[in-house]
């Protein structure tokens, strides 16, 4: 599966555990079900939480971690408020009831419990042994019953403060930078820089970052702009189901498409490559064409290569001309140059259009990025590139779990057909829009229900550039902090019945509220904050549209013996194959 390493990208390195939630952290209050919008100009969440007054924002320790301290000041390391922006609700609340014992110091960082793990690799070596990082969640499990909600460990030359709380994460990303950073993707930079090539949105940081984060967000981010998607992401979703009757009636055993997360793959890369490049590729022909099926290769090789550079030191393996870093230039090199032909030829059909040879569709992504003259040419390949590598795996495991959950969970299932005849009607070929989509909060509830359970980046990261205290100690800027997304949906004093699939838990109730958590950072499964994930809309509108079509066409039955157990590989995957009957409706 490609997108081994993407919990590097977003995630630095993912700490997933069911986390001991300190219940000092526990806020007794109702919040908004999700951290404040996104807002159409900057295509950026207001993560932007205004702190009342400096000096009196506290955060509560850990449980069963102290002795002394209760609370700790964060306005007096001198982060500043006023550039947080607007007050939320939820934010108000928090500080409110959290102001207290302001003049308490916190403690020092060097008394973040943690485990001490192995000499030289610390606990890279923990996670190696026996199932390896695969099953990661295991030991953070157990970590953080043992340390708390706030542990740090070392993992080879690297140094995370992992969090486990919800309201620890919010502190963190509260307190971000002006221009956010995640933990380095040294290999993706060590290619770009020998090759010469252009960093993109998920590589750069400060301005430049900002830069092409501006220019790129206002075409996929603002709601009104992604709902010009519908039909494109329709298109593909028609192939798809075509697909997966193909396949099935060809399998021949029960309903049976064998391979459905790589099914998912090809969806999925076909559908960003059409919103991106605003070109097909033949992943869900019959035969896939040769340079695509190369494309998805290089993917895989390129995520899988990267997976030791990453750890290690990528300049020692190219400077000795090593397997890992030949394979994984071999396979940027492809990557760059399909990615480099798409733009091109888009490039060539405009330039003939402008000449009057066509009517020129301005609509489209790559058309936008090229009209718009604010990048140079090395700009929008890396870019398109980037775009393209972090969009595809992550809707397409999310699509898998939705697919093995429903088979599982027939009045689930039996639920949302409800709801999507209601909507759509009994015109099986009637495809959904935002409207119609607007129409079906069951239908929603199930992909958020499945992004708590199965957060495909199972943690994400912050570097920030001032020191701050949360949890009670002092973490000094530039530390690697980790929040366990994983941990957190799973976490009973964060969710009532964790490990079960309940989709109605995300319903509003009569006064528009949410009631299945305390917090509003309970499931953060994009991110959040002004570098949040660019293709969240993108994202949720594939999988909402993907999810309607899916329910009027088929009626799924579980295959499979004994349950699938997530794996990490970069990101959160099932560990097994999904084994879903489709038996058409
Ligand atoms: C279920 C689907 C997806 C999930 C759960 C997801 C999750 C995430 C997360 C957690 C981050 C890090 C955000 C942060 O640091 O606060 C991220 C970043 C990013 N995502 Fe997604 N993602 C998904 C789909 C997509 C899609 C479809 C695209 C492309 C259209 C995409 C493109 C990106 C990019 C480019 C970044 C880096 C943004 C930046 O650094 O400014 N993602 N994603």
């Amino acid at each position: 599966m490609a997108g081994r390493q993407l919990s590097r990208i977003f995630a630095g390195a993912s700490r997933l555990s069911v986390q001991q939630s300190a219940s000092t952290m526990a806020i007794p209050r109702e919040r908004p079900s999700s951290p404040p919008p996104v807002t159409e100009e900057s295509g950026s969440d207001a993560s932007t939480v205004q702190v009342h007054r400096l000096n009196e924002v506290v955060v509560p320790r850990p449980s069963g971690s102290s002795t002394t301290t209760e609370h700790a000041v964060v306005g007096s390391w001198g982060i500043c408020p006023a550039r947080l922006g607007s007050t939320t609700d939820a934010a108000t609340v928090e500080h409110d009831s959290l102001a207290a014992d302001v003049h308490v110091r916190p403690r020092p960082f060097d008394e973040i419990p943690g485990p001490k793990g192995w000499p030289f690799i610390g606990t890279l070596g923990t996670y190696l042994v026996g199932n390896g990082l695969s099953r990661i969640y295991e030991h953070q499990i157990a970590f953080t019953k043992q340390y708390g909600p706030i542990w740090k460990e070392r993992l080879g030359s690297l140094e995370f403060v992992n969090l486990a709380d919800p309201e620890l994460v919010a502190m963190m990303y509260r307190h971000d930078n002006k221009y956010p950073m995640r933990v380095d993707m040294k290999p993706w930079k060590a290619y770009r820089m020998h090759r010469n090539e252009s960093l993109g949105v998920l590589t750069h940081e400060g301005k430049q970052w900002h830069r092409a984060r501006h220019l790129l967000s206002k075409k996929i981010l603002p709601p009104k702009k992604v709902s010009a998607y519908v039909g494109v992401i329709n298109e593909v979703i028609e192939d798809m189901v075509q697909r997966l009757r193909y396949i099935r009636d060809v399998t021949n055993q029960n309903g049976l498409v064998p391979e459905l997360t790589n099914e998912m793959y090809k969806w999925s890369m076909e559908s960003i490559f059409k919103i991106l490049f605003e070109t097909r590729i033949g992943c869900l022909e019959k035969q896939i064409p040769t340079e695509s099926q190369r494309f998805i290769d290089s993917i895989h090789q390129m995520f899988q290569s990267g997976q030791i550079l990453f750890v290690t030191s990528p300049e020692f393996f190219r400077k000795y001309s090593l397997k890992p870093w030949k394979d994984h230039e071999a396979a940027w090199d492809y990557i760059f140059s399909f990615a480099r032909k798409a733009v091109d030829s888009r490039l060539a059909e405009i330039s003939a259009q402008s000449e009057g040879e066509g009517e020129l569709e301005a609509d489209g992504f790559l058309t936008y990025l090229l009209s718009s003259k604010q990048l140079s040419m090395k700009e929008i390949y890396s870019n398109a590139c980037e775009l393209l590598l972090a969009g595809v795996d992550t809707t397409s495991n999310t699509l898998a779990w939705v697919l093995y959950e429903l088979s599982r969970h027939p009045e689930v299932e039996e639920r949302l057909h409800k709801e999507v005849c209601k909507v759509l009607g009994t015109d099986k070929m009637r495809a959904a829009d935002t409207d119609d989509l607007a129409q079906m909060p069951y239908l929603k509830s199930i992909i958020k229900e499945i992004l708590r359970l199965y957060p495909v980046v199972p943690a994400n990261n912050r570097i920030l550039e001032k020191d701050i205290v949360i949890g009670g100690y002092h973490i000094p800027k530039k530390t690697i902090i980790g929040s366990l997304q994983y941990v957190i949906g799973r976490d009973p004093k964060v969710f009532e019945d964790p490990g079960s699939f309940k989709p109605e838990r995300w319903l509003r109730d009569e006064h528009g509220r949410v009631r299945c958590s305390n917090s509003s950072f309970a499931s953060v499964p994009f991110g959040f904050g002004p570098r949040m994930c660019i293709g969240r809309r993108i994202a949720e509108l594939e999988l909402n549209l993907a999810l309607a079509k899916i329910s009027q066409t088929f009626k799924l039955k579980y295959l499979g013996e004994g349950t699938v157990a997530p794996s990490v590989q970069g990101l959160l995957v099932p560990g097994g194959p999904v084994k879903v009957g489709f038996a058409d409706r």
